[in-house]
C-alpha cells in the first residue's frame, strides 16, 4: 500500500566499510514503495493521490520503489538475458562496438575498469589522481539510445553477433519511455503549482540512455579491501533514472536524514527503483532531492566461497530536450525561498557531468594494459 509500505527488511550489515570512509550506522530512513494502481485507469482522486505519495518520496528520499509500474516481468527479464549474453561474449567481439573517447557521446561498450563514476569533480588532475591506486569502478557497461536522435547515434554489434539485441533493446526502450511519461505525470500531479503535462512537454525527444552493466564476480577480499569498488558513491545526471536490478544485491542509498550513513536498496520483485537525478534538483531549487547511491559487494551468502556474486543491472536515465533552457519549477522558489541557479539548457549541463566522468579514465588507460 503505497507510502506507508515501506522496505521491511533493511539488510546494512554487510557493506564494505574499509572501502568508503563513510559510516555505517543503522538506517533511520527507509525507501518508500510507491503504488501506481489506479494512476491511469482510476479516478482523479486516486491518481491525485498517487501523485502527492510520489511527490512527498522523491521531495523526501529521492529514490521510491514503483509497483505496478506497467512493465511486465517477462519484458524485464528478457532484456537482462540479452544482458547475459552480451557480456558473455568474447572481449574482442564486445570491442567492435566500443565507447568512443569524448564523454559526451555515451553509446557502446566500456570494459572493466574504463570508467570511475566521480561525484561533482571536474578538473581533470584531481580526476587523475582519484583514480590512480584504484583501477577504476570493477564493472563493464554497454550503453545505448534513441535510434531517432541526431546526435549520440548508436554503436551496435554486428547483429550476428548477437542476433536481435538491437531490436529487443529498441523495443525495451520503447516500453521504458512510456513509463518515464507516465512517471512525470504522476510527478507534476503531485507538485502543487506545476501543470500535469508540464514535464512531458520538456521530454519530447525521449533524449535518453539505457545501459546494461556488469559486475564481474571478484574474491571478496579485493572488494573489503578496497583494492577494487563496483561504483562508488554518486548521484546521476539528468532529470531521473529507472533502475531495474537482478538478485544480487549491494546497491545503497544515502539516508536523507542522516548525511553518510547508506541504507541498503534491496530487489524487491515486481518493483523498479526510480530517482531523482541533478538537473531535475536543479530544476526544483533543490526541493526534489538527486541522492548519492553506491553499489558495494553483496551481502556474503552461505554458500558463498570467498568469491563475491556477480551482478547485473540496468539502469534507464532520462534526460530533458538538450536545447530548452528551464527555469525554476513553478511553486518552488518564493520571496523567503529565492531561486538558487540560473537558467541553463539541458545540453549544457549533462556535457559536463559527462565529460568529467570518462575523459580522465581514458587518458588514464592509455598509459596502461588492460589485463582480464
Ligand atoms: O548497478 C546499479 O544498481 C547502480 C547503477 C548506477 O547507479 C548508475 O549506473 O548510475
Ligand atoms: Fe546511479
Amino acid at each position: 500500500m503505497a507510502y506507508s509500505e515501506r522496505v521491511s527488511e533493511l539488510d546494512f550489515l554487510h557493506n564494505t566499510a574499509s572501502l568508503h570512509t563513510f559510516k555505517m550506522t543503522k538506517p533511520t530512513v527507509e525507501i518508500p514503495i510507491i503504488d501506481f494502481e489506479g494512476l491511469e485507469d482510476g479516478s482523479p482522486e486516486i491518481a491525485a493521490d498517487i501523485g502527492r505519495k510520489f511527490y512527498a518520496a522523491c521531495r523526501e528520499v529521492g529514490f521510491a520503489y514503483i509497483k505496478n509500474h506497467g512493465i511486465p516481468e517477462r519484458d524485464i527479464q528478457g532484456m537482462f538475458d540479452y544482458s547475459r549474453r552480451f557480456f558473455a561474449l568474447p572481449y574482442d567481439i564486445k570491442m567492435t562496438a566500443p565507447h568512443p573517447p569524448a564523454g559526451d557521446h555515451h553509446r557502446g561498450y566500456s570494459g572493466v575498469g574504463m570508467e570511475q563514476v566521480s561525484q561533482m569533480v571536474f578538473d581533470e588532475d584531481k580526476l587523475e589522481a582519484m583514480r590512480n591506486g584504484k583501477g577504476g569502478d570493477f564493472k563493464e557497461s554497454y550503453d545505448m539510445g534513441s535510434e531517432t536522435a541526431t546526435h549520440n547515434p548508436n554503436i551496435w554489434l554486428e547483429d550476428d553477433y548477437l542476433p536481435g539485441l538491437r531490436a529487443y533493446s529498441v523495443a525495451f526502450q520503447a516500453t521504458c519511455r512510456a513509463l518515464q511519461m507516465r512517471t512525470l505525470r504522476a510527478l507534476a500531479l503531485g507538485m502543487p503549482e506545476v501543470p500535469e503535462d508540464f514535464f512531458e512537454r520538456y521530454h519530447t525527444e525521449g533524449d535518453n540512455q539505457l545501459r546494461l552493466l556488469h559486475y564481474p564476480s571478484a574474491p571478496r577480499d579485493v572488494f573489503d579491501s578496497g583494492e577494487k569498488g563496483r561504483i562508488g558513491a554518486h548521484t546521476d545526471f539528468s532529470t531521473c533514472t529507472f533502475l531495474f536490478q537482478d538478485d544480487c544485491g549491494g546497491l545503497q542509498v544515502e539516508s536523507p536524514r542522516s548525511p553518510g550513513v547508506f541504507i541498503a536498496a534491496p530487489p524487491i520483485p515486481g518493483t523498479i527503483i526510480f530517482n531523482i537525478g541533478d538537473f531535475l534538483m536543479r530544476w526544483s531549487n533543490d526541493s526534489l532531492k538527486s541522492t548519492l547511491h553506491r553499489v558495494v559487494a553483496p551481502p556474503p551468502r552461505e554458500d558463498e566461497t570467498g568469491m563475491t556474486r556477480e551482478r547485473y543491472s540496468i539502469p534507464y536515465f532520462c534526460g530533458a530536450n538538450k536545447s530548452l533552457t528551464i527555469e525554476t519549477l513553478p511553486g518552488t522558489w518564493s520571496e523567503s525561498k529565492p531561486k538558487e541557479y540560473a537558467p541553463i539548457t539541458a545540453g549544457e549541463y549533462v556535457n559536463m557531468r559527462l565529460n568529467a566522468t570518462y575523459e580522465a579514465g581514458v587518458k588514464k588507460l592509455k598509459k596502461e594494459a588492460l589485463v582480464y
